[in-house]
């Protein structure tokens, strides 16, 4: 499902962040990328939903070339990818409701599916009692499980995580995995960047250790590997 061919990254200013890079990742996977700070885990991720396009080397996804998509594709692309990061970015002044039906809404899915679909996801993780209310009411857990909704909306067939517990306590963290656990029963393939030990260490999922920008460790039953 991705696959990455000789794939270098150099920011602007000169940052090697990845060093010809070559993975694939299959259909259904639950991958945790793992590495020190600055490694190159997040500008990976970002290349897999085109935040960043590499300066060498091909990204695919379904066979579809990230690299020679034109812009004009891009929001294509992106319905078929949920993305969950570690601040979550949920939009201040909608509520829970509308902050996940907006990913349908701007498809032009119409009023009674977004309605349906939009409470099913809010349904699945958790926040029935929670819809109405606006995100600066919810904890953080309860934020991240807005935007796992949010990301699963468009029933994508990758998500992508960054960090997504690293603002979390550890109890509220496990909650937020096992929603992941769960969406990738279903099917849908997991890539998630991040430096949880435990959670890594406990779920025993193929786990990529990326250093210097390079794979230093691809495990198919991983630990996290590092030190506290
Ligand atoms: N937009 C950018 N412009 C220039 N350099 C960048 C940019 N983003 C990342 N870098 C550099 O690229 C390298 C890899 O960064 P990246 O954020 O991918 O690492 P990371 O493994 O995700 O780190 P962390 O675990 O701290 O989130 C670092 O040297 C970083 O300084």
């Amino acid at each position: 499902m991705i696959q990455l061919t000789n794939v270098s990254k150099i920011y602007p200013n000169g940052a090697r962040a990845l060093v010809d890079i070559n993975l694939k990742i299959g259909k259904g996977n639950f991958v945790f990328l793992v590495g020190p700070s600055g490694a190159g885990k997040s500008t990976l991720i970002k290349l897999l939903y085109r935040e960043e396009i590499p300066t060498r080397g091909q990204v695919q996804i379904n066979n579809k070339n990230l690299v020679r998509m034109k812009d004009r594709e891009v929001p294509f692309l992106r319905r078929s990818i949920g993305v969950i990061f570690q601040d979550f970015k949920l939009l201040p002044n909608k509520t829970v409701f509308e902050n996940v039906a907006f990913a349908l809404e701007v498809i032009g899915v119409g009023k009674r599916e977004v309605r349906a679909r939009t409470l099913a996801a809010i349904e699945l993780v958790g926040l029935k009692v929670k819809v109405n209310v606006y995100p600066h009411e919810l904890s953080g857990g309860e934020q991240q499980r807005v935007c796992v909704a949010r990301a699963i909306i468009n029933s994508p067939a990758l998500l992508v995580a960054d960090e997504p517990t690293g603002n979390l306590d550890p109890e509220t963290a496990w909650d937020i995995m096992d929603l992941l656990y769960d969406i990738n029963k279903r099917g849908t393939t997991i890539v998630m960047a991040t430096h949880a030990r435990a959670i890594v260490n406990k779920m025993q999922k193929r786990v990529i250790a990326i250093e210097n920008g390079r794979v230093a460790r691809d495990e198919e039953k991983g630990g996290y590997g590092y030190d506290a």
